[in-house]
């Protein structure tokens, strides 16, 4: 058994237990009202109301623990609401069976009969509304068949026998089906549950599954497949509602020399630190970073005029010069440290409107910059080139 699967079920089951407390209170209630009319002949109405009262006060004090383990009953403790609840039902069953003994005329058989009927009729109330659990169903079966049994055949004549001999009768079959009943209710709670634990399960490793296919492992950042598939969209949706869209592309300058230097490891870190830096500006709904392939960058910023996305190009540029990751041998003139080369192009000023059109017109505008000398933004509007 599942320990969580199993806790879910115990939780339920108490809750099931709740959950039938008004409908049999309410019930309860009637039958009191019909049982003290019908002993009304035989003994003191006085003494009747009394009694009656008795149960329904206890009935509305149960109606209202319903009410309070709605409230305040949790998974801590759920288990003490149900041994209240219990005390309870418990209790009731002693009241209806100390009146039964106190009003029924011992010459009166059609009087000891009824008390069968009424004993009967309640235990099977109680087994059938609390089949989920047998603590429930016992906590007012037990006091309400016993005490009845014993006095009927002490002291209820012949016509007392019979009726006890009934409840011990239909006592024992009810018990022997309740337990089967109970184990087969249990075991669907707790199959319904740990079917949906599975369930949940599997969308979870689902989810998971589509996370990894869209990610790249190292940095974290999409993968170029999903970035292909996002561009491609976002063109869609920028033409279709006449938008502009940007492009980005960028690279670490002198990577090789970088890796040469310091080691493949460190070269991963670097990467990862460009891509963790570049990921805290993509902030706008709607804009993408990929790892589009070994140290080069791609974004999509929807939504943007090329001028924004130099812009943000120059500040991706600055954030990374202030890392300040060391690269003594790069061959960017006058720098020590790592930095990068940007293409920037625009879907509605650009050359191409397709996807691969635009990746080119983004790679042509880097490849201008890395021309140019490296550590600048480079965007095919009047063929400008912007050094850090
Ligand atoms: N550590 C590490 N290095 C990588 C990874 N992917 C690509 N590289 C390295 O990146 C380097 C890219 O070299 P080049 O294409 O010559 O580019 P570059 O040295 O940056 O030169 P420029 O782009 O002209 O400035 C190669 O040495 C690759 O091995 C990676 O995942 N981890």
């Amino acid at each position: 058994m599942q320990p969580n699967v199993a806790k879910k079920t115990e939780l339920e089951i108490i809750a099931l237990t709740f959950a039938q407390t008004v409908n049999a209170s309410i019930a309860h209630l009637f039958a009191i009202t019909l049982i003290a009319v019908w002993f009304s002949y035989v003994a003191p109405v006085s003494e009747l109301l009394i009694w009656a009262g008795a149960i329904a006060f206890l009935s509305i004090v149960r109606i209202t623990t319903f009410f309070a383990f709605r409230k305040y009953g949790n998974d801590q403790n759920a288990s003490l609401w149900l041994h209240g609840w219990a005390g309870l039902f418990f209790i009731l069953g002693v009241i209806y069976v100390c009146g039964f003994m106190y009003f029924t005329p011992l010459n009166r058989p059609e009087y000891l009969v009824s008390i069968g009927m009424f004993v009967v009729a309640f235990s099977a109330a109680s087994a059938i509304g609390h089949t989920a659990s047998l603590y429930a169903s016992l906590s007012f079966f037990i006091p309400i068949t016993l005490p009845s049994v014993v006095f009927l055949f002490l002291y209820g004549g012949s016509a007392g026998s019979v009726a006890a001999f009934t409840i011990v009768i239909y006592s024992v079959t009810a018990l022997f089906l309740l337990k089967k009943s109970n184990k087969a209710y249990k075991k669907s709670i707790f199959l319904n549950f740990e079917h949906t634990q599975e369930i949940e399960k599997r969308k979870q490793i689902e989810k998971q599954l589509h996370d990894i296919s869209r990610k790249d492992s190292l940095t974290n950042l999409f993968n170029r497949r999903y970035f292909d598939e996002t561009l491609a969209v976002e063109i869609g949706r920028a033409k279709r509602n006449k938008l502009p869209l940007c492009l980005i592309m960028f690279d670490l300058d002198c990577f090789k020399e970088y890796n040469d230097k310091y080691g493949h490891v460190s070269g991963d870190n670097c990467l990862i630190q460009i891509a963790e830096i570049a990921q805290s500006l993509v902030s706008r709904q709607g804009d993408m970073i990929a790892r589009y392939g070994g140290e080069e960058f791609a974004i999509i910023l929807p939504n943007i005029e090329l001028d924004g996305a130099v812009l943000f190009a120059n500040n991706l540029q600055e954030r990374i010069k202030y890392k300040n990751i060391p690269h003594a041998d790069t061959k960017v003139a006058n720098i020590k440290h790592v930095t990068i080369s940007l293409g920037v192009t625009n879907l509605t000023i650009g050359k191409g409107t397709t996807a691969s059109e635009l990746i080119q017109s983004a790679d042509v505008a880097l490849y201008e910059a890395k021309k140019r000398g490296r550590n600048r933004v480079h965007f095919d509007a009047n063929d400008s080139s912007v050094e850090a």
